[in-house]
């Protein structure tokens, strides 16, 4: 089933590609980080690529890469480029596949701008997208968690669920008592993520 799944963090840095890498493999579906912000350390396409294997998955070219490791907006204007978010929306959809799903990366969480004008939650409404949570445990994420829970709702949003990336915590069992949104699985922190990690994370997630 050809799907759009947007995979958003309560945060930056909180796994949101590892797990996508994850996602990816376990519905054979398509990558696509539509805006990449800093290009120093390599860019969220090319983690994915090395970590999948099977062999339907395509990893598509970013609409904007900006080399500031930065909010969107914010990348853009130093470089002096213009996001148009009506073109995101047209590749979008000449790259969606008619047979497979796209699985999304956002940047950082939902509020962050891709213009001055639109952030990340407006970008997911108009792609119609269903959403997936990324969240960590550590002091503050209960707030991150529950405010990304609380804006998706306010948006009427379809939310698949969480996947956390990390240790357990008593408080995300809280944290997702209180959102109402299912636990898709976790992706453990147990040190090198390579494709076989992946492969094996991927099988164990339960996203249907
Ligand atoms: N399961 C894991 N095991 C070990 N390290 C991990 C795991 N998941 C993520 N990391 C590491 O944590 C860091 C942040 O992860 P990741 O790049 O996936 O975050 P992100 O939410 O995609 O960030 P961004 O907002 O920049 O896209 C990376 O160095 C990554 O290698
Ligand atoms: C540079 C990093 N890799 C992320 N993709 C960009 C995260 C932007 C976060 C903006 C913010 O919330 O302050
Ligand atoms: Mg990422």
């Amino acid at each position: 089933m050809s799907e759009r799944i947007f995979i958003t963090g309560i945060g930056t840095g909180v796994g949101k590609t590892v797990t996508s890498a994850c996602v990816v493999e376990a519905l054979q579906a398509d990558y696509w980080k539509p805006v990449q912000t800093g290009l120093k350390e390599g860019t969220d396409t090319d983690t994915v690529k090395s970590l999948i294997s099977n062999p339907v998955s395509v990893c598509h070219r970013e609409a904007y890469c900006l080399e500031a490791p930065a909010s969107p907006h914010l990348a853009a204007r130093l470089e002096d480029v213009n996001i148009n978010v009506k073109r995101i929306l047209e590749l979008a959809h000449s790259i969606q596949p008619s047979n497979r799903s796209l699985v999304i990366e956002g940047a950082g969480g939902l509020m962050v701008p891709l213009t001055e004008q639109v952030f990340t939650i407006d970008f997911i409404q108009q792609l119609e997208a269903k959403v997936i949570i990324v969240a960590q445990n550590y002091l503050g994420s209960i707030n991150h968690a529950l405010l990304t829970a609380r804006v998706l709702k306010q948006h009427a949003i379809p939310v698949l669920g969480w996947i956390f990336s990390g240790e357990y915590h008593s408080n995300e069992t809280e944290v997702i008592g209180w959102s109402g949104y299912p636990l898709l699985g976790r992706i453990p922190h147990t040190g090198l993520v390579d494709r076989a990690f992946v492969k094996e994370q991927a099988e164990k997630l339960s996203l249907w």
